[in-house]
């Protein structure tokens, strides 16, 4: 019997981004199957590159250890291919151009893992930082799409990149007429730009340019993203805006793709046994994804902001990370809190020093509001369980979600973030922002009503008949009839 044709897919590592990518992987295998029963017509290859740290590679391997065996429990064929290592770049001056020149250096290993596939390749998935290995698509002659890990807000930015880098003289901070023309999106101010164009002559800043002219080339984009939650920025994008001149890659919105684990054996976890003494939405959430941290400076104004609110609270604090460590320490709570302020909150509030289980905590009743740093997964999985949020944006893309989710969306109430300050929040704006977001008042409500809105469209788009579900069938259709196609040129 023939080999099931695979799609290869190839995330950077960083769990943000590889996790919602095999979860789309796995999801685009059960499209391919052509109905309830049928078995998938395509199958799904990851190419795992080796992270940067030790302490990363260990989180990765974790990873697709338990991927392949939940893939293998599924009955589903998903098969993990780990890359060589490379040397990596010593001299890079930030992450983006860290990642893309890694992700260059893999090209021939890729080249290589892809010719000796015994399965057909039907397709690469690339991630949104893997836009050069699009040239060893083409090479092989296989279709190239981009996994777009973020919103189409950010996707819109990225594509209409180039030209506004040609538009505007200086930096985009002086930028005559104060905001950026983003398709689909109201008139951005300059400081809600992602951070790597901050500075425009930075290689950062290259770096995105050049992958946003790529995604043009590319057969397609996949966004992890739904129609009903960014309607006009998708059409803004499909009617070609963002892309001025040149026709606009085809889009696939095929989320939330969310990746809910096993729930672990065992007695729930310490957050979510506090929440459960907790009343129905009184709980303001503080976490601030992978890479956020505070120091002591800025802890002390969330205590005291916290205190004052009279709110309770589950806070997720995390410490700088250690010598020679990228990803932040557990936080020492004695030197990051005022004194006394464990005691005098007790009860009512919880600082939990580690990672936590952030989905298990959104998914609890009592959890009435979430202060989130607007990494894209943290919003998908918050609009999920129909959580508001108040926008605490900290780096990457998160100062343009954050925007997106206040003047867009609506799911958000604002709160004054001094970017020109290291993304620094006053103690009497946190209490304020608490308030709005937990009280009764108009804007409150507001963004509670769209919120719940928001968790209801979320939860149709991924049904059997839900937009992400077409999408992902068109997806795996496109797919295949290209590969039907080049089949019967050939001949
Ligand atoms: C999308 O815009 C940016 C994303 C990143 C970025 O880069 C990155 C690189 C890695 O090698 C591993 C990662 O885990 C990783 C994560 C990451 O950002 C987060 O990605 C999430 C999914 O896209 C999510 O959107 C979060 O908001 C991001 O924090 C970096 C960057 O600039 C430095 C971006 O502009
Ligand atoms: O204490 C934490 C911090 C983060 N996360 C998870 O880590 C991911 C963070 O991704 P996001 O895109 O929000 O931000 P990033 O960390 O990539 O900046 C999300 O799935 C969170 O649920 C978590 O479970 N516990």
């Amino acid at each position: 019997m023939a080999a099931t044709p695979t799609v290869v897919l190839l995330p950077v590592w960083g769990a943000g981004h590889l996790m919602p990518m095999l979860e789309a992987g796995k999801r685009l295998l059960l499209a391919s199957s052509g109905g309830a029963g049928g078995s998938p017509a395509l199958s799904v290859t990851v190419l795992v590159m080796r992270p940067p740290t030790e302490q990363l590679a260990t989180e990765v391997e974790a990873h697709v250890c338990r991927a392949q065996e939940d893939a293998a429990a599924a009955g589903l064929d998903v098969r993990f291919h780990r890359l060589p290592a490379v040397e990596l770049p010593a001299d890079s001056e930030g992450p983006v151009e860290f990642c893309s020149r890694a992700v260059q250096l893999h090209a021939p290993h890729i080249r290589a893992a892809v010719a000796a596939l015994a399965s057909p390749v039907a397709a690469l998935v690339l991630d949104l930082f893997c836009t050069p290995l699009i040239d060893v698509a083409r090479e092989a002659a296989v279709p190239a799409y981009v996994y777009f890990t973020s919103n189409a807000a950010a996707l819109s930015f990225f594509l209409r990149l180039p030209a506004l880098c040609e538009e505007v003289d200086g930096e985009f901070e002086d930028m005559e007429g104060g905001a950026a023309d983003i398709p689909g999106l109201p008139p951005v101010p300059p400081l809600a730009l992602p951070t790597p164009v901050m500075a425009k002559t930075k290689p950062e800043c290259a770096w995105y340019a050049y992958h946003g002219r790529r995604f043009a080339d590319a057969d397609g984009v996949v966004v992890n993203t739904a129609a009903e939650l960014e309607r006009g920025v998708l059409a803004a994008i499909a009617g070609g805006r963002a892309t001025r001149g040149r026709p606009a890659p085809a889009l696939y919105p095929v989320g939330p793709v969310i990746c809910f684990p096993e729930p672990a054996a065992g007695p729930p976890h310490g957050c979510v046994r506090w929440l459960r003494d907790q009343p129905p939405a009184s709980v303001v959430f503080l976490c601030f994804g992978s890479g956020g941290y505070f120091k002591a400076a800025q802890a002390r104004e969330v205590a005291r902001g916290l205190e004052r609110s009279g709110h309770r609270f589950l806070w997720v604090l995390r410490g700088a990370p250690a010598a020679g460590a990228r990803s932040p320490s557990d936080a020492d709570l004695a030197e990051l809190l005022p004194e006394g302020f464990v005691e005098r909150t007790r009860g009512r509030g919880l600082v939990w020093p580690t990672t936590a289980p952030q989905k298990e905590i959104l998914a609890e009743a009592a959890v009435g509001g979430f202060v989130t740093h607007c990494g894209w997964n943290s919003i998908l999985e918050s609009l999920w369980f129909g959580v508001p949020m108040a926008p605490w944006p900290l780096y990457a893309e998160q100062h343009l979600n954050a925007f997106a989710l206040v003047a867009g969306m609506g799911v958000a109430v604002a709160m004054e973030v001094d970017r020109r300050r290291g993304n620094f929040v006053e103690a009497a704006e946190l209490e304020r922002a608490v308030r709005v977001l937990m009280g009764g008042g108009e804007e409150g409500r507001k963004a509670r009503e769209k919120a719940a809105e928001m968790q209801a469209a979320c939860r149709k788009a991924v049904a059997g008949d839900g937009s992400s579900t077409a999408a992902l069938k068109r997806l795996s259709n496109d797919i295949i009839m290209r590969m039907t196609a080049d089949e019967l040129a050939r001949r």
